[in-house]
């Protein structure tokens, strides 16, 4: 059964989305922007007071990386606390009145689901390439941001495998096509992953500043400090390059170099006592605190719209 607090299997997700969709109807909507490679549905949830009219909207994901199931369980807790508290406080309220948010709870599915059955340290995608034994590329070299050049390697047997293309994994490739799509009106673009405790913005791909590094900037701070407040786990922000490595092709730096402005990716808990291995009792507090962080940035957003 579906729990807040469980590393839920993506059987359980699936039909707490639909639970969620149908129980609260007025600000909640699903849609399937796509399958995966293995055919599992990538059910993306709207939460936003509906309004006849396009809304500015953040775009949220979670579960790019296999391994990093901390990823997902935040996501299934925004949600939750969304509807929790919309009505109640003051500020996600005025979020989802002016605003739209998007969750895509798993991006990666097959690899989420393998990672529960099979290899709990996969990381890629678990497309086939004919001529090669190895499965999967890394989604987030994948997206057609400086694609290849840094970082990221065409052997198909490396844990940071490009792809044969840029987006040629069809999970990368549908949630590039709805940022596409909806690009004019997407205003904030966050993607959750584990773990090292970073807020990292663009770039990746290149040592350059991103023309709004110094707001980028001082927005991570600022998220990060709001994060800190509550149990006192301490951040790193700065750009991915110098922060934490050189690579290219991450969503990320694809979605900022698009024109979404406020593009951050997430690194959450642990630095590495755990890693990957996040302890489920350690799930509330950093869902917690990462919801000040997350709430942070869009307050900010909102402010500059
Ligand atoms: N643009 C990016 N932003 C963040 C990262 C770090 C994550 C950490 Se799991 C990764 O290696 O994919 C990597 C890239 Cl390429
Ligand atoms: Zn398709
Ligand atoms: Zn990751
Ligand atoms: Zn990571
Ligand atoms: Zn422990
Ligand atoms: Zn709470």
């Amino acid at each position: 059964l579906h729990s807040y607090t469980k590393y839920n299997t993506w059987d359980t997700i699936l039909s707490w989305i639909n639970s969620i969709a149908s129980s609260n109807p007025s600000l909640v909507s699903k849609q399937v922007i796509g399958n995966t490679f293995e055919g599992r549905p990538m059910t993306l949830l709207k939460l936003g007071k509906s309004s006849g009219t396009t809304k500015p909207s953040i775009f949220l994901d979670c579960g790019i990386h296999a391994r990093e199931w901390i990823s997902p369980a935040f996501c299934q807790w925004f949600v939750k606390e969304a509807l929790e508290t919309y009505g109640s406080d003051s500020q996600m309220t005025s979020l989802l009145d002016q605003m739209d948010v998007y969750v895509l709870p798993v991006i990666n599915i097959d690899g989420y689901e393998y990672s529960h059955t099979t290899n709990r340290m996969w990381r890629k995608t678990r497309s086939k390439l004919s001529g090669s034994s190895c499965l999967g590329a890394d989604p987030n070299r994948n997206f057609d941001a400086g694609w290849c050049t840094v970082g990221a390697s065409s052997n198909p047997c490396s844990e940071t495998f490009c792809g044969s293309t840029p987006e040629s994994e069809i999970e990368v490739k549908h949630v590039a096509d709805f940022i596409r799509k909806n690009k004019s009106s997407i205003k904030a673009y966050l993607t959750i992953h584990s773990y090292s405790q970073l807020l990292l913005f663009p770039y990746s791909y290149s040592y350059n500043l991103a023309a709004d590094h110094s707001e980028l900037m001082s927005v991570a701070q600022g998220a990060s400090a709001a994060l800190t407040s509550l149990y006192g786990t301490r951040y790193t922000s700065g750009p991915g390059a110098s922060t934490i490595y050189l690579a290219a092709g991450g969503s990320d730096d694809w979605a900022y170099d698009l024109g979404v402005k406020y593009s951050y990716t997430f690194e959450l808990r642990d630095t590495g006592y755990h890693g990957f291995l996040l302890p489920e009792s350690q799930i509330k507090p950093t869902c917690e605190e990462t919801m000040l962080a997350v709430k942070y940035i869009a307050a900010h957003v909102q402010k500059n719209l």
